[in-house]
């Protein structure tokens, strides 16, 4: 136990692989966004003008980064409290060493366990189209079964820009089923493989956990470009989009190092 006591304004911090996304935390752990981007002196401004106690983080992005972010928040009293995926807060890691889990991976786990109340028998499957498209499938009694990483739309993208000579890509988005030029074909493209990861993540988590998932999320900066109509979703499961689902996990965890009587 941390014992960190949370006062109105602690903040929560997630360094993704393409940008940074900062919280504020409520009395009842509630994350509202704060801001979003890729400057480190503008993430310093804004954590300093809100001058928290602590700030809860989660980086998969390279160590220099939240080394830098604690340079630069020395002297300032401003206290960071790293988290990392470890078993344990009722949920079992399928990893042979969890540690090797993505850390936002692990929090949408948490975030998903512990959403609403009384509600931690249930069955979830999380896709977070991020950086990186990843599923994870959780079961009723807290045993996270694995899931799938795959590139991510925007990666997907410059991958095919990367290895051929004819590409080019446009951030047009095309209303098309077909598309009838390079940059249309290509959007069209990634957005269909997109949505066949979701479909198949779906099956796939039925098959994995016996019976469609009670709870199906959706998360991270991409999702909006899955078209959850176009999916076939079992009538039991709840369909439930969370763009900050990553900072709603970290927001889970500093509440489980303190419980929320510490105002
Ligand atoms: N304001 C934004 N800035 C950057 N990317 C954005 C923004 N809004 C949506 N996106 C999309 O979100 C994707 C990144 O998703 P995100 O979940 O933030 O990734 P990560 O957690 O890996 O950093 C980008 O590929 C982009 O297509
Ligand atoms: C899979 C990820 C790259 C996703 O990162 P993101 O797209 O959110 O930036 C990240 O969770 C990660 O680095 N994971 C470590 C490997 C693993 O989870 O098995
Ligand atoms: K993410």
């Amino acid at each position: 136990m941390l014992g960190v006591k949370l006062v109105s304004e602690n903040l929560v911090l997630e360094f993704g692989n393409t940008r940074w996304k900062l919280g504020s935390v409520d009395r009842e752990y509630q994350v509202t966004l704060v801001g979003s981007g890729h400057d480190l002196a503008q993430l310093t401004d804004l954590i300093l003008h809100v001058a928290p106690t602590f700030v809860g983080v989660a980086s998969v992005a390279p160590p220099q980064t939240v080394l830098d972010l604690r340079h630069a928040l020395a002297d300032s009293g401003v206290e960071l409290l790293e988290a990392s995926p470890e078993q344990g807060f009722g949920i079992t890691l399928c990893y042979v060493d969890p540690s090797r889990l993505g850390v936002d991976r692990w929090l949408t786990l948490l975030a998903a366990r512990y959403h609403g109340a009384n509600q931690a028998a249930q069955s979830h499957a999380i896709i977070d189209a991020g950086t990186a498209v990843t599923l994870d499938v959780l079961n009723a009694n807290g045993h996270h079964r694995g899931g799938w990483i795959a590139p991510g739309f925007r990666l997907m993208q410059e991958s095919l820009i990367q290895k051929s000579t004819r590409l080019r890509v446009s951030d047009n988005v095309p209303d098309a089923i077909l598309g009838e030029g390079t940059e249309a074909a290509i959007h069209l493209g990634c957005q269909a493989s997109l949505q066949g990861f979701a479909h198949t993540a779906i099956q796939s988590a039925e098959e994995a956990l016996g019976s469609p998932p009670d709870c199906l999320w959706f998360t991270g900066g991409d999702s909006g470009l899955i078209n959850k109509k176009a999916l076939q979703i079992a009538a039991k499961t709840q369909v439930i989009e969370r763009p900050n689902l990553v900072l709603e996990g970290l927001a889970q965890w500093l509440s489980f190092k303190s419980p929320p009587r510490s105002f």
